[in-house]
């Protein structure tokens, strides 16, 4: 699991170790994994000797590491610059650039622009404005240069520490920022490099060891992101001895007249997904379209009889599919058994849910249900509001609804309701497209019911992430959103990068799982 910290955890982990006079050493070895870095990028287009890389320099700490690491890169034979944005900047890492050859300019009012054009053309550029000090965003002549620095797109931005602008611990970001195509952080990842806004300025994000990580091994992460290993070791797998009902058979009311569609896919991707049997409930038209592709499923037009999961909501309109909904949450709030709460379903929540039910808005839909929330008093939210504050949304979702809240997007969150959130990016803008969200819908619901007893199981992997019982689902769910985000990834790949359709992403399921059981080395049923 990759875990990430906000900028005052990452302070207090090096505290002890500036307290005893090692602050020096913690910047030089920054710096030199900054260095080394901006001299791999670089060698990958053309020959070190000559290049030329320019450090924008704030007056912090960041701006010391940005000058350190334009030293040595002047000593490897670069054409290194220094744009000072403050009066004042650390002064021994000046001093080392400055006796390593580099040239320094200074940024004032008026000259922004100017030095922008000069600097937009070089090989290289690091950006070491602001830290994990920063408070807001970049202003007067320094906001102006990034700004249209930005528009130049120069073909090399490396971020020291984080891209100078974004809020390490939430990932809001105070506009003008400049994308990074590659950040290299120090110590540990920082939350605003895994959640959006923030995530999509970072680029590739390079971790660099400088030494305090011991002191944040104890520390409960801010955002904790799975990787292809611990999905291997998560996702269920039948034993030798399954039958398909203990495989875990789920119930699905989704689709109606109009939709569908939604049903069609909901369905279909929970079978792909493993589940060992999907119940459907809905109209008969939809039945129709459903049975003609997913021929294994059952349509239930009376009592669905038994399930450990279901799913509700994708498709669902008119008043017969709310009812079957309704009926479906009451037993499931009676039996205590996992839910999906997606689409048309996220409207017909009880006013407490359990941390077993997983709700699955998108931004829009988010800031609606938040909207509908009598805790929520007289405050509005809209949907910009989510997409520039996802992580605090997200969390405030979970813990007024006491659900487990998977808010889809570029980067998708899922928090559960004491406020651990697991964030994936597997994904890519492709899956940006209609019915995306039913497959996950499937997805979803096929992981939950198979995987209902590993989660209350005490010795069982996910009690292994170090997680209380309350917590797991939201592992469940970031199991899920990864999976569906690698299936849509590959099978854009198989078409060479191209545009994808739901049903693609959909097909892309089997193999997926299948070869991250092979990550973790499992045999395989
Ligand atoms: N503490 C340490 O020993 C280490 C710190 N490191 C680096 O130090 C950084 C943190 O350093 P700092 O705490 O000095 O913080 P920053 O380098 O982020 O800068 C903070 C400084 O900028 C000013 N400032 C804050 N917001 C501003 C704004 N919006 N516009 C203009 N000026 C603003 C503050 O007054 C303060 O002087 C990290 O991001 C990392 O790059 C690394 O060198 C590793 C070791
Ligand atoms: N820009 C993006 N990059 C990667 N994944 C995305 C992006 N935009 C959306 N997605 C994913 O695609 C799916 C879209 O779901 P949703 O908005 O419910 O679509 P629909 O209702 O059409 O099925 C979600 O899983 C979301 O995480
Ligand atoms: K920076």
């Amino acid at each position: 699991m990759i875990s990430a910290f906000t900028g005052q955890q990452i302070r207090d982990a090096e505290k002890p170790l500036l307290d005893s006079g090692e602050g020096a050493v913690l910047m030089q070895r920054a710096a030199y994994g900054l260095a080394q870095e901006v001299v791999r990028q670089v060698k990958r287009k053309r020959k070190l000797t000559g290049a030329s890389v320019t450090v924008l320099a704030g007056k912090g700490n960041n701006g010391g590491d940005g000058l350190f690491a334009a030293a040595f890169l002047a000593r490897r034979g670069m054409r290194t610059t220094a744009v000072l944005a403050a009066p004042e900047v650390h002064p021994e890492a000046l001093a080392a650039f400055t006796a390593a050859g580099g040239r320094t300019l200074r940024l004032e009012p008026g000259n922004a622009e100017e030095l922008a054009v000069m600097c937009a053309g070089d090989d290289a550029i690091i950006d070491a404005l602001l830290g994990t000090g920063a408070r807001g965003g970049l202003r007067g002549a320094a906001a102006e240069m990034i700004a249209s620095l930005q528009e130049l797109r120069p073909s090399l931005v490396v971020a020291c520490d984080l891209p100078s602008g974004l809020d390490a611990g939430t990932g809001e970001v105070h506009w003008p920022v400049l994308d990074a195509d590659v950040t290299v952080t120090f110590g540990g990842i920082k939350a605003g490099l895994m959640t959006d806004p923030g995530e999509g300025c970072a680029g590739r994000v390079e971790l660099v060891s400088i030494g305090i990580e011991p002191g944040l091994r104890s520390v409960s992460p801010e955002l904790r992101r799975l990787t292809a290993r611990d999905l291997g070791r998560l996702l269920p797998a039948p034993d030798r001895r399954a039958h398909k009902y203990s495989r875990g058979v789920l119930g699905v009311v989704a689709g109606s007249a109009r939709f569908a569609g939604a049903a069609v896919l909901s369905v279909h991707s929970a079978a792909l997904a493993g589940a060992g049997m999907v119940r459907y409930l809905g109209p008969e038209s939809a039945a129709r379209a459903v049975l003609s592709r997913t021929p294994e499923a059952l349509w239930e037009t009376g009592d669905p009889g038994r399930v450990q999961a279901w799913v509700l909501g994708p498709g669902v309109d008119g008043a017969e599919q709310l009812r079957r909904v309704g009926d479906a949450a009451k037993t499931a709030m009676d039996t205590g058994l996992p839910v999906v709460v997606d689409a048309g379903a996220l409207g017909a929540l009880p006013d407490r849910c359990p941390p077993h039910w997983i709700l699955t808005p998108h931004a829009g839909e988010l800031a609606t249900l938040l909207d509908s929330l009598p805790s929520l008093g007289e405050i509005a939210v809209t949907r910009d509001d989510v997409e520039a504050r996802p992580l605090h949304f997200v969390r405030l979702a979970a813990e007024l609804t006491g659900a487990t809240v998977l808010l889809k997007g570029a980067t998708t969150l899922v928090a559960s309701p004491s406020g651990v959130v697991f964030s994936q990016s597997e994904g890519i803008a492709w899956m940006a497209t209609a019915g995306s969200g039913d497959v996950l819908s499937g997805v979803l619901g096929a992981v939950v019911a198979q995987s209902a007893e590993e989660v209350r199981d005490d010795d069982g992997a996910y009690a292994a992430l170090g997680l209380e019982q309350a917590d797991r689902w939201a592992a469940v769910a970031a199991v899920a959103a990864s999976v569906h985000g690698r299936a849509g990834a590959e099978a854009s790949a198989n078409f060479e990068g191209g545009p994808l359709t739901a049903s693609a992403i959909m097909a892309g399921v089997p193999r997926v799982i299948g070869s991250l059981a092979a990550e973790y080395d499992r045999p395989r049923p």
